[in-house]
């Protein structure tokens, strides 16, 4: 059963301008597929990704998440439903005086009772776990650390190591790498992807760096003015695509390349998008 099948789906913000922030999207994936969203600013990766958490009621078209059509459900049954998807945003909403160990441990208070959670506030419930969550992004060191103390880019992978405490078979992430160098961004994507695999999961990741997404991602689907400009493996993304996808915006920046993407950075050549 795929994790999200979406058919002509249009998707609008209360408030916004007229034209609706996603149309005509078409969109299957599959579970435990891997896949990155690109597309320039204000494109409507972000809206997609709140839209498949649940965060956004769809105005018009078809959606499914787990087989499953979560706007038909009760409230109480599209909570359970959320529990499987984790959308981990840009910027992290942590609690600013909180502990970062606490702000990670907060990923399982959907597993919690009340009181489990309440108690958790003051002692940690399982310090080791969050850890070695913190760990696996290089953040081990910030674990009594308080959030408002961290970096940008600290306080980015502290959201993601909420992310691998969570037990969601959807894993969500938007722009993970924008407060990041280059060395921290090939961990985290790494570090992202490995676990999707280990549990089955689901994993869509936007970025803004093309040449990131291509290194690390099978299928790319691109976004322009809210509808999808091509859903297809790397290998048949051409640098006229991007150079077609981009146009008229700023280039995305150009992040450093592994010895895996080198191939990839010379395949879209300069003056496509690096
Ligand atoms: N809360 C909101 N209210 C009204 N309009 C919104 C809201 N959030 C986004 N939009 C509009 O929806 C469209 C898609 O925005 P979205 O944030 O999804 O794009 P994006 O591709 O994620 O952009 P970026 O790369 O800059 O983060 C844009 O036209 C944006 O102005």
């Amino acid at each position: 059963m795929p994790t999200y099948q979406l058919q002509d789906l249009t998707v609008r913000h209360l408030g916004g301008r007229s034209a609706p922030a996603l149309q005509a999207i078409n969109l299957t994936v599959e579970q435990g597929e891997q896949l990155a969203l690109i597309g320039p600013s204000g494109a409507g990766k972000t809206t997609l990704l709140a839209t498949l958490s649940l965060s956004h009621k769809p105005s018009e078209g078809s959606f499914h998440a787990f087989g499953v059509e979560p706007w038909t459900l009760g409230e109480a049954s599209r909570h359970r439903l959320r529990a499987q998807l984790f959308l981990a945003p840009q910027t992290p909403p942590l609690p600013p005086r909180q502990r970062v160990v606490t702000a990670v441990l907060a990923a399982r208070l959907p597993q919690w009772s009340v009181w489990r959670a309440l108690v958790s506030l003051f002692k940690p419930a399982d310090p080791e776990a969050a850890w070695q969550a913190l760990s696996r992004f290089n953040l081990g060191d910030k674990l009594y650390a308080r959030v408002d103390r961290l970096s940008g880019g600290e306080r980015q992978r502290c959201g993601l190591a909420r992310l691998l405490l969570s037990p969601a078979k959807s894993l969500l992430v938007d722009e993970p790498l924008s407060a990041l160098d280059p060395a921290l961004s090939e961990l985290t994507l790494t570090t992202l992807r490995e676990e999707a695999r280990a549990r089955n999961a689901t994993l869509i990741c936007s970025l803004h760096q093309v040449d990131l997404a291509l290194g690390h991602f099978q299928r790319i689907v691109a976004l322009r003015d809210g509808r999808i400009a091509f859903d297809l493996p790397r290998d048949q993304v051409t640098p006229q695509m991007i150079a077609t996808l981009y146009q008229g915006e700023q280039p995305p920046a150009a992040a450093k390349t592994g010895d895996d993407h080198d191939a990839v950075a010379v395949k879209l050549g300069v003056g496509a998008c690096l």
